[in-house]
């Protein structure tokens, strides 16, 4: 009997169709409209759908369009790695695991390929089983929540709804683990090393956390392994958090603000790692690699280095192959896993 057919989804936030105020303002509405990333109910949803369709959707989308096009390479870097990292993982997943047909597909859960079209595109085609996999190794309830919430809507107004499986985190998966500290090796033996090196997270409120949203314990237990890893003492690493929006307090420390004051400590030598992006995207080419480097400069610094994200890393792609084969257990004949043991042996 043929196997069910089977995708396997990778998932990340979404950029806008074009680096324009047009564009922008698009997908920023529905970005920030969605109630996972900006929460409140009853007269402060209100207060914040006035101030979110009067003063920032006037006056930030041409500002942050102006940041999109300084970055922006024939399309956003967000969705070309995206498509890269789809291409890798369906090669490997053909060589590695031969005796299970899975194909591979990208979706954004802001803007376009958006997740829901996509998950009727592929119950259209047939897809009995999709893996989900959302490129957050950290799990936070504004990232990770909202790819089960558009789940669980498509689920809820279609009949006989595909067998969807859904990734958690991998925030401290040994491979993650390795893949990073092998991407801070192979820059520091290429680049020199700096003083310290700093993890810098993307931030989120910090009253989410107090709610109970994991995400600052993931990203601090990824801090400590990877500097396990690394055999770095403490004083040779620190963990920031970047990208802060509104007035409210957000996770701390800030990067922006750690940045400004290191020198004056005597570290003018940093290299930077952003282990919460999976691809590079605006939050890192720009924000890290441009105005966080003129900060830390412009403070007496003397050499700032940002090593990329994993993008379609090799180490970023076992990861991705493994987080497959883990996750699509009992989806496939043992009669197909068992072949496929023997390959690997023969191939070892
Ligand atoms: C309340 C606002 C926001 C929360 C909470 C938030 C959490 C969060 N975001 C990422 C990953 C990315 N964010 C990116 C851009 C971006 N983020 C926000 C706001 C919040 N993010 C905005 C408004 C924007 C757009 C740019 C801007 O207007 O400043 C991106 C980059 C997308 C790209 O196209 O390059 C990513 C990726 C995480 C991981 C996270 C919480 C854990
Ligand atoms: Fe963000
Ligand atoms: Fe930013």
């Amino acid at each position: 009997m043929s196997q069910p057919k089977t995708a396997v989804l990778l998932v990340n936030l979404g950029s806008p169709d074009q680096p324009t105020p047009g564009a922008v303002r698009r997908y920023l509405k529905e970005f920030l409209s969605d109630r996972r990333v900006v929460e409140g109910n009853g007269v402060m949803r209100l207060v914040w759908l006035a101030v979110l369709n009067g003063i920032i959707l006037t006056f930030r989308p041409r500002k942050v369009a102006k940041l999109y096009a300084s970055i922006w390479d024939k399309d956003s870097p967000l969705r070309l790695i995206l498509n890269q990292q789809v291409a890798a993982l369906q090669l490997a997943l053909q060589q590695q695991m031969p005796n299970r047909d899975i194909q591979v597909f990208s979706a954004m859960t802001y803007g376009n390929p958006g997740l829901t079209a996509r998950l009727a595109e592929l119950k259209k085609a047939g897809y009995q089983r999709i893996l989900v996999l959302p490129l957050y190794p950290q799990y936070s309830d504004t990232t990770t929540a909202p790819i089960y919430d558009q789940i669980a809507r498509f689920q809820l107004q279609n009949r006989n709804p595909p067998d969807i499986r859904v990734l958690h985190d991998y925030h401290d998966h040994p491979l993650y683990i390795q893949a990073l500290a092998a991407s801070v090796r192979d820059y520091r033996a290429e680049h020199g090393q700096g003083d310290k090196l700093i993890l810098s997270y993307h931030g989120i409120p910090q009253e989410y956390a107090d709610r109970g949203d994991p995400y600052p314990d993931h990203c601090h237990r990824t801090s400590e392994l990877l500097a396990s890893e690394l055999e770095l003492t403490p004083e040779q690493w620190q963990t920031t958090f970047q990208s802060r929006f509104g007035p409210k307090a957000w996770l701390q420390p800030y990067t922006d603000k750690t940045l400004e004051k290191l020198p004056e400590t005597g570290t003018k030598r940093v290299d930077i790692i952003s282990p919460a992006f999976s691809a590079d995207c605006l939050e890192t080419l720009e924000e890290l690699s441009v105005e966080n480097r003129d900060i830390f400069m412009a403070g007496g610094g003397e050499q700032y280095q940002y090593i990329p994200a994993l993008n379609d890393d090799p180490g970023m792609i076992s990861l991705l192959v493994d987080l497959v084969q883990q996750n699509s257990s009992g989806w496939f004949s043992p009669a197909s896993t068992e072949n496929e043991q023997k390959e690997t042996e023969n191939a070892s």
